[in-house]
């Protein structure tokens, strides 16, 4: 460095530092030279872990995988590249990405790619449908099990009463769904339905709720997980629900905990419980309605046959075992997940077997079942019909890596230590696996 360049690195280093986006830059050899505050808030890394080494090395990526090395390799520009990540915290990101060549003197140098973080904005959407297209009603929310009518009930009258409902419950137990079904039950269906995502929102976010909601009239507003916010957010979101109520806007809002509870512990404003308790829905988790499992099985395979035309049409009994006997800590969303992943690779089947059922389920529900996957699973075995290679190097991938995290309690450090592999290099892995479900 020169003395110029010496005088100036402090300035050079404070800007990239309080950049509002994200920059991480590499030299020729794919070396890790910049990495700023903002970047390492959105992947969830310290810059010592980053430090000297090839961003090759660090997540041990696959050439094609890397913006950064592509960009190096072809020397042009890639703008506008969404994706949507969880990082290492398991924070679930949405970033856009314009990451470019940098040459000097004709000679290509390294490359620089800016990361703008839009999870926030990309989640305070409208949302006037579902995921399946059609707007969510109540008789799409099976409930077999007496605690499920219940909690149909409540919401039902809190549809017609237009007062402020809050809804608790852990995360997959439907609480988005059955907010949407107040709104689209009540008199306010006509009107828009906003959600306000508690765990990626800041005060910007609030003030845009201000100037964006109060112009339309009536109108749904979902704040999802308000216990998420930070308390001087949550003062913030109470002074504008306060100043906002008027007769034909709905106020729903969700928490993932007991409220009591969460009071005590600091993490839910008093005042804005008090805001929204009039009507409070608790919704059992799954694993203590275990009666709504089935149905839910049979309604999402009618679903998807209907949809799709697909041939499956239900489970096996050793299925069904599995599926009661399995306590389901992701609720409705983790059986919907497994549904899905496992639905995508039937072809003609019409019924599923545990054979069918994804690895990392069959390990998690191992100990349940007399029917465990071993080892032996990844012996080829003449009576059973081969897999594609990828697949089952994937497979045996995720038997090997989960099983050696369990042997050493779930330890990072330790288990990459035992696989000769980086800390990173292993986190980024099990990260691979869990987007890959
Ligand atoms: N009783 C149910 N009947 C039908 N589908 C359900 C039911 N409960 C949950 N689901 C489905 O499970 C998935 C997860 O539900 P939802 O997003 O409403 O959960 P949530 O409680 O809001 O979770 P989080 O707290 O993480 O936001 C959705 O696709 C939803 O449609």
């Amino acid at each position: 460095m020169n003395k110029n360049e010496k005088t100036f690195f402090p300035l050079f280093e404070f800007a990239v530092n309080r950049a509002g986006v994200g920059i991480h830059a590499i030299d020729r050899n794919g070396r890790t030279v910049i990495y700023n505050d903002k970047m390492k808030a959105i992947e969830g890394l310290e810059l010592e872990e980053v430090g000297d080494r090839s961003i090759l090395e660090l997540f041990n990526f696959d050439q094609e995988e890397s913006t950064l090395l592509k960009v190096l390799q072809s020397g042009q520009e890639q703008l506008n590249v969404k994706q949507t990540y969880w990082n290492r915290k398991g924070t679930e990101i949405t970033t856009i990405n314009d990451t470019y060549p940098v040459f000097h003197e004709g000679e290509l140098i390294g490359a620089v790619e800016i990361a703008r973080d839009i999870t926030a904005l990309e989640k305070f959407v409208l949302h006037p449908l579902r995921k399946n297209s059609e707007p969510a009603t109540f008789s799409q929310i099976i409930a077999t099990s007496d605690e499920m009518k219940t909690v149909i009930s409540t919401a039902r009258k809190a549809a017609v009463t237009n007062l402020p409902v809050l809804l608790v419950g852990e995360s997959g137990t439907g609480k988005d769904l059955i907010a949407e079904s107040i709104h689209n039950e009540s008199t306010n269906s006509n009107g828009p339905y906003y959600t306000f995502f508690g765990h990626q929102s800041d005060a910007t976010i609030i003030d845009r709720l201000d100037e964006d909601l109060n112009m339309s009239k009536p109108f749904t507003l979902f704040c999802e997980r308000i216990d998420l916010l930070s308390i001087s957010l949550q003062q913030k979101l109470f002074s504008f629900l306060k100043d906002s109520e008027r007769h034909g806007r709905q106020f729903i809002a969700s928490i993932g905990d007991d409220p009591v509870e969460l009071i005590a512990k600091g993490t839910l404003l008093k005042e804005l419980y008090y805001f929204f308790a009039s009507f409070t829905i608790r919704i059992t988790p799954l694993r203590k309605r275990k009666m709504d499992i089935l149905p839910f099985v049979n309604s999402y395979l009618a679903r998807r046959k209907e949809r799709y035309g697909t041939s499956l049409e239900g489970i096996t009994t050793e299925v069904e075992q599995v599926f009661l006997q399995y306590d389901w800590p992701g609720n409705m969303r983790e059986l919907e997940f497994l549904l899905d992943e496992v639905s995508s690779l039937a072809t003609m089947e019409s019924v599923i077997t545990y054979d069918m059922l994804p690895l990392h389920f069959r390990l998690k529900s191992d100990s349940l079942t007399e029917t465990s996957t071993q080892a032996t699973d990844f012996i080829v075995q003449p009576e059973k019909e081969l897999m594609p290679l990828d697949r089952y190097l994937k497979e045996a991938e995720e038997y090997y890596l989960l099983k050696a995290m369990k042997i050493h309690d779930e330890n990072i450090t330790k288990t990459a230590q035992a696989l000769g592999m980086s800390r990173q290099n292993l986190q980024y892995r099990l990260r691979k696996l869990k987007n890959g479900r």
